[in-house]
């Protein structure tokens, strides 16, 4: 049974930083909060999770099955890191730890879900908090070696580029390989790419497995620092110890479970799948056998889009409130309004991607008039959310009263926060 107390991460031979590298302020203030900062190096699945809420919503499956993966990841890169015996820079490693003969094999991730469910904000969120180096590769631009466009090998590079050429940083680093489900076998997935979609899969099996990869780019600025020069340079990079996240809608998926459990109705149907469903969707088996955790991400519903607009630490209701608060306006946006907003967003059928385009619509003709017009206080409520060609109620800086009560007609709490804000404690007792 493996226990995960601190064990003296001291950097070894090989010069492979310790893992508390990756203790991020957000890390340490995680630890904090929790009282765990003497028993773990990083943190547990518990604390990432507890990440992941702040910015992503509902997902809760996922976010608890790529919690427990990472962690188990970082665990094996530690132990690697740990091993003497073993070095990150070199050909394929065994990772076994010196003083056992438990050996702690990759398990890279796969997630599947909707467009604009919260795949790629999952993973960018948890590199964020990790702080390691990401990279999203899109896999339709891969081609097999031999062939005009990306090789596979090119995410390496990239990775290397994010991480200013640190080798080390790179192989702690996250490779999501997007849209994975386009290199499907042609026969189940019908799109625009060819046979070539197998080869890539063949090409990425050594990849995600780990291999040593040369790369040849820019000198480093330590290099250039150190007096070693310009120009380029050869960088030999282990994968085995990159996490690999592959990602993509799977159009279809859901039939293929549907199929396999005789039933043609059941919810939540790709949180079902098995590893077989995949490769009958046209991944080969050695691929998802590399893969073996997966997560399926829900469809989100009115109400999560509700609460994106409005909950996340950085959600896109603040973004643009920021924005506008740039130009000195306050905007404000009633509860029954971002409902509708979301609402809308759904009809589009994007996910939380649609969020955004609604929103530029709403407010696109309050970005052209505010700046350089005197509007101080601008609101979107259900009157204005109901206008064929939306045009937001604006408010001068001397019409602040106006402004609270046509907010407080609609909501009352959004009405007494303003009124916090300005000052204005009591709307009533100063009109009186
Ligand atoms: N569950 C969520 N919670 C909060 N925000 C979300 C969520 N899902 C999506 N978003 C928002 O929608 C945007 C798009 O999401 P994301 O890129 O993660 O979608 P995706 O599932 O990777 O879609 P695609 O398959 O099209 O790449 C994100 O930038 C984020 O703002």
């Amino acid at each position: 049974m493996w226990t995960y107390a601190r064990r003296g991460y001291s950097n070894v031979a090989s010069g492979v930083a310790s893992i508390n590298a990756l203790k991020s302020p957000a890390i340490r203030e995680l630890q904090q909060l929790a009282g765990t900062d003497s028993q773990y190096s990083f943190p547990t699945p518990r604390q990432l999770k507890a990440h992941l809420d702040k910015y992503i919503i509902g997902q809760d499956h996922c976010k608890k099955v790529l919690s427990v993966a990472v962690f188990n990841h970082y665990i094996r890169v530690q132990d690697a890191s740990n091993d003497s015996s073993s070095t990150l820079l070199g050909a394929p490693v065994l990772h076994k730890k010196s003083d056992t003969s438990v050996e702690l094999e990759k398990s890279n991730i796969l997630l599947f879900g909707p467009t604009g469910s919260g795949k790629t904000l999952a993973a960018t969120t948890m590199a964020r908090v990790l702080q390691v180096p990401i990279v999203i590769q899109d896999c339709t631009s891969l081609t097999q070696a031999g062939y005009v466009g990306e090789d596979v090998e090119s995410c390496i590079l990239k990775l290397l580029t994010k991480a200013d050429f640190d080798v080390n940083l790179c192989q702690r680093g996250i490779v999501v390989l997007d849209e994975l489900d386009k290199l499907a076998k042609p026969q189940v997935y019908a799109g625009t790419k060819d046979i070539g979609g197998e080869g890539v899969q063949q090409a990425l099996l050594k990849l995600v497995e780990g291999t040593s990869v040369s790369v040849h780019a820019k000198k480093s600025n330590h290099m250039e620092n150190t007096g070693l020069g310009g120009g380029t340079a050869e960088y030999t990079v282990d994968t085995s110890t990159i996490l690999f996240i592959g990602m993509g809608a799977f159009t279809g998926l859901d039939k293929i479970i549907k199929k396999r459990l005789g039933r043609k109705k059941l919810s939540d149907v790709l949180s079902k799948a098995q590893p077989s469903d995949l490769e009958q969707y046209g991944l080969i088996p050695e691929l998802v056998g590399r893969m073996p955790v997966f997560s399926s991400l829900k469809q989100l519903e009115v109400d999560d889009l509700e609460r994106i607009l409005m909950e996340p630490q950085n959600s896109i209701v603040r973004q643009y409130e920021y924005s506008f608060a740039k130009s000195g306006v306050r905007l404000a946006f009633t509860r029954t309004a971002v409902r509708k907003i979301a609402e809308k967003a759904l009809k589009n059928g994007t996910g939380a991607r649609g969020l955004r385009g609604v929103l530029e619509k709403v407010l696109l003709a309050a970005n052209y008039e505010c700046p350089g017009s005197g509007i101080s206080f601008v609101l979107v409520d259900e009157e204005v959310m109901e206008m064929d060609e939306i045009t937001p109620k604006y408010f001068a800086r001397g019409e602040i009263f106006r402004f609270l009560e046509q907010v407080g007609k609609e909501d009352e709490q959004l009405r007494g926060m303003l009124s916090h804000e300005y000052g204005i404690p009591k709307l009533e007792s100063i009109k009186n």
